[in-house]
């Protein structure tokens, strides 16, 4: 089994946690890519009423193709559970994501959530966060300053680009500079200075969010509870 396989695995388990009447919080990547089809399959096929609630442009645009009904985070009064990917998750549970530039909704969405499932494949479980670099969302107004403040910080920070060379843009018009830590030793010491910067929007540390993670192992996969 490769990645994908073991990707595809994890999204169609994730589905046995959506029931009838929920509104779901509908993550971005790969891995959220297989559940979502999954997703409207099972709503068909069990003609279940399911509200969806996107964190990025890209979801919006795979959900709407697949005719899963969807209503924005300020709509609702709360997302009964969110299943999204993750880039890295730690042995205490604590996570990066945005990888795919989506963090900002992300994070709005997963805050709005009585329950966050993160489905991965076993290759994000590490022992500490740090190896997959961190994004952090930063308006594009003075991220010139704020780049050589990490840099002065040695976060070894680079803007994400294109292959153009042109900077990443998210669905907010913000720009993502990753920070290249290799071990992050105090997660939340991090995720508080990184939020006193001005012109920083958000980061992708997720701590203390999520509840439940479906990992994908060649053998099937395993399921572990957070909290
Ligand atoms: O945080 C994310 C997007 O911003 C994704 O959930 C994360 O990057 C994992 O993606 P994939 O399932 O493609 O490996």
């Amino acid at each position: 089994m490769n990645q994908d396989d073991l990707k595809a695995l994890v999204g169609k388990k994730a589905v046995d946690w959506i029931s009838d009447g929920m509104t779901i919080g509908l993550g971005t990547g790969s891995t959220v890519r297989y559940m979502v089809e999954a997703l409207a399959e099972k709503i068909k096929k069990e003609h279940l009423t399911i509200t969806g609630v996107v964190t990025s442009k890209e979801t919006a645009n795979l959900a709407t193709s697949l005719g899963i009904p969807l209503k924005s985070v300020d709509e609702i009064d709360y997302i009964d559970l969110t299943i999204d990917g993750a880039d890295e998750i730690s042995s205490d549970f604590q996570g990066i994501k945005g990888g795919g530039a989506a963090l900002l909704f992300e994070k709005i969405v997963a805050k709005n959530s009585k329950k966050n499932l993160w489905i991965v494949d076993q290759s994000k479980l590490t022992k500490d966060l740090g190896n997959f670099p961190l994004p952090v969302e930063v308006i594009p107004y003075g991220s010139e300053k704020i780049f050589e403040r990490f840099e002065a910080q040695n976060f070894a920070p680079t803007f994400r680009t294109v292959e153009d060379g042109t900077k990443v843009k998210t669905d907010s018009e913000n720009y993502i500079i990753d920070l290249h830590l290799k071990k992050i030793d105090d997660p939340f010491k991090l995720a508080k200075y990184l939020k006193q910067q001005i012109g920083v929007v958000e980061h992708g540390l997720f701590l203390d969010t999520v509840n439940t993670i479906i990992v994908g192992y060649p053998d099937g996969p395993k399921i572990f509870e957070a909290r």
